[in-house]
C-alpha cells in the first residue's frame, strides 16, 4: 500500500516554558492522500499558521513526527527541508508576496532561479506556467501593473512553476473582493483537479472553504472536526 502523501503523528508545538508555554497544537494526528484539496479553519489563535508553518517545513514540531511521502522529517537537516521546500511544496500567500518593479515572468522564474535552470528552459517555463492561470499578454508587466487578482494569479504561476506535489495556501483570497476571491477559487480548483496538485488552504470564510472537499477545523490548538464538504471534488457548493 502506498504511504499518504502527508502524515502528522501525534504533532505538539509549544511556545514558550513553565506557567506561560502555549500549546500551539496539541496532539495532532492527520493524513493527507495525494490528490486532496483540504480547507483548514478555526478561530484566530487556534494553530492554522503553525499547522501550515509545519506542513511547509517552515518550523519543526516540538513532539510527534511529521511524514512526507512515508519518510520521517525528524531527523532531517536543514539541508534536507529545504530540499523538500524546493521541491514538492508551493506556497500561496494572502499578501501575494511578489517582488515590486519585476515583471510577472521574472517573478514566476525566481524559484527556477534557486534550481540553477538555466536561463531559456526557465523562461519557457515561466511563460508556460503564466499561460496556465490566465495571464498570457501580461508576462511582462511590473507587480505594480497588475490588479490584486492578477497578482495572486502570477504568485500562483510562481508556486506552480516548478511542479510542486502540494500547493500551501495561507488566506489566498483574503486580499480580494467576492468576485475575484471566486476566479481566483476556481484557478485552484482547476489545478487540484486537473493537475492534481494536492492542496491545502487556510481560510476565514466558510464559502472559500467549500471549494475544498475536505474540512479541517482547529480549536485550542486540537483538531476539533474533520469533515467531507458538500464540493464532491468539482469545486462548487451542490
Ligand atoms: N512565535 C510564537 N511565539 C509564541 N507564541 C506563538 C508564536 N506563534 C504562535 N504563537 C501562539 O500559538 C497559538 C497558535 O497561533 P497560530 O498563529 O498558529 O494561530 P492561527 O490559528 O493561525 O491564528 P490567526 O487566525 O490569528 O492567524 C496562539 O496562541 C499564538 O499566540
Amino acid at each position: 500500500m502506498q504511504p499518504a502523501l502527508i502524515e502528522f503523528r501525534h504533532i505538539y508545538k509549544v511556545y514558550g516554558r513553565g506557567e506561560a508555554a502555549i500549546k500551539a497544537l496539541d496532539d495532532v494526528n492527520l493524513t493527507i492522500a495525494a490528490g486532496d484539496f483540504v480547507a483548514i479553519m478555526g478561530p484566530s489563535g487556534s494553530g492554522k499558521s503553525t499547522a501550515m508553518n509545519i506542513l511547509g517545513c517552515l518550523d519543526v514540531p516540538s513532539g510527534g513526527e511529521y511524514l512526507f511521502q512515508g519518510i520521517s522529517t525528524a531527523n532531517f537537516s536543514r539541508e534536507q527541508y529545504t530540499l523538500l521546500r524546493r521541491h514538492m511544496l508551493g506556497f500561496v500567500f494572502q499578501g501575494f508576496n511578489l517582488l515590486a518593479r519585476t515583471s510577472a515572468v521574472e517573478n514566476v522564474e525566481l524559484p527556477l532561479v534557486y534550481r540553477g535552470m538555466e536561463a531559456r528552459e526557465r523562461r519557457q517555463k515561466a511563460l508556460a506556467a503564466l499561460e496556465q492561470v490566465g495571464l498570457k499578454g501580461r508576462e511582462s508587466h511590473t507587480t505594480q501593473e497588475l490588479s490584486g487578482g492578477q497578482q495572486q494569479r502570477v504568485a500562483i504561476a510562481r508556486a506552480i512553476v516548478t511542479d510542486p506535489a502540494v500547493l500551501l495556501a495561507d488566506e489566498p483570497t483574503g486580499n480580494l473582493d467576492t468576485r475575484t476571491s471566486i476566479e481566483i477559487m476556481d484557478l485552484i480548483t482547476r489545478l487540484n483537479k486537473e493537475r492534481g496538485i494536492t492542496v491545502i488552504m487556510v481560510t476565514h470564510e466558510e464559502d472559500i472553504a467549500a471549494h475544498a472537499r475536505r474540512l479541517l477545523r482547529f480549536v485550542d490548538g486540537k483538531l476539533a472536526s474533520d469533515s467531507d464538504t458538500d464540493a464532491e471534488g468539482d469545486g462548487h457548493v451542490a
